[in-house]
């Protein structure tokens, strides 16, 4: 758990972050969204201590994140950011081991972590272990960067626009990535967006900034629903809150019993996913499946239409 008390960053007579107080529970993901210079990244850097904060105070785990000297402290918390600060005169499997080796893990037990991640992250370890960062694409050199930050295992992860610069194709699926790795190693998330359907898609709980403020930290269900002022509801966009709310839920939980015709749709896409699929398929309910294939009842549109409504 992190808990943030009263953190205020001042440079000279600017003050960038302004009394932020919130808690972040362990094992999920928070968003931290907002305009330009809103104080983000200030705010995550705060965490780590890449910024000493002008007051307040940060506890991670119940304790104060000054209580031990700030190296080692980042040495306990992964952190990755857009353009993935790669070394590059360090092979793909010499960065990842930067930590563990400054950790002093030994050499087996640092080049099995290496391995595990490589393959997890989906770079097979003969082809990619001894290449450079400039021999890797961008989305391949990113993936290495979040493999970096995890290799301590970390119980906490802070990201700074870690998919900025990819691609929509690449993009998603390393967000989708990040979920499972997420869920695998059971890590605490920090990440700092622009993205709306990024923050949407990934998060439990988004803090949306301004000025230095929280202006508002819940659920993005809650933010559609029941936004804490007019700033919050035109970043979420008045035309989209239908299609957010549904981006919170799966096809799971909206499904009833029943049969419908036509393609099975996986009971973990998003409600979102599914309306799109209906619309585009003409059909007005579709059958859903789980993983494994098995019939879990039906989604109709008359329930995402309901769903999408803020009288829900
Ligand atoms: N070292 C510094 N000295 C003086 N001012 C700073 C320093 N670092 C950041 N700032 C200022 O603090 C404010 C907040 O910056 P920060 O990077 O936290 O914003 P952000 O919300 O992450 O912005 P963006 O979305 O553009 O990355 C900005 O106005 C920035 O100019």
């Amino acid at each position: 758990m992190i808990e943030i008390e009263g953190i205020t960053k001042r440079y000279d007579d600017t003050t960038v972050v302004d009394g932020v107080s919130m808690v972040i529970e362990p094992r999920t993901v928070t968003v931290v969204v907002g305009t330009s210079g809103s104080g983000k990244t200030t705010l995550m850097r705060m965490i780590n201590r890449l910024v000493e904060p002008t007051f307040g105070t940060i506890r991670i785990d119940g304790e104060d994140n000054r209580s031990m000297p700030a190296h080692e402290l980042r040495r306990r918390i992964g952190y990755a950011i857009q353009g993935h600060g790669l070394f590059p005169h360090r092979t793909v499997a010499q960065n990842i081991a930067t930590v563990p080796g400054l950790l002093g893990w030994g050499k087996s037990r640092t080049a099995a972590k290496v391995e595990e991640l490589l393959a997890l992250f989906q770079l097979d370890p003969a082809t990619f272990a001894d290449r450079y960062p400039h021999e890797l694409s961008g989305g391949q050199q990113q993936r290495v960067g979040v493999a970096r930050a995890l290799a301590a295992e970390p119980n906490i992860l802070l990201m700074d626009e870690p998919f900025g610069a990819l691609d929509p194709i690449i993009r998603a699926k390393a967000q989708d990535d990040l979920l499972a790795i997420q869920k695998h190693f059971n890590t605490t998330i920090v990440l700092v967006t622009h993205d709306m359907n990024e923050a949407f898609h990934l998060a439990n709980k988004i803090a949306v900034m301004d000025k230095g403020s929280v202006l508002q930290y819940g659920p993005p269900a809650e933010l559609v629903r029941a936004p804490a002022n007019t700033f919050v509801e035109t970043l979420i966009g008045e035309t989209e809150r239908p299609f957010r709310l549904l981006s919170t839920g799966t096809a799971c939980a909206a499904a009833e019993p029943g049969e419908a015709e036509g393609e099975p749709i996986r009971e973990d896409l998003s409600q979102q996913e599914v309306l799109a699929e209906l619309l585009w398929s003409g059909r007005r309910a579709a059958p859903v499946v789980s993983a494994g294939g098995a019939p879990m009842g039906r989604v109709t549109l008359e329930a995402l239409v309901k769903r999408a409504s803020r009288l829900q």
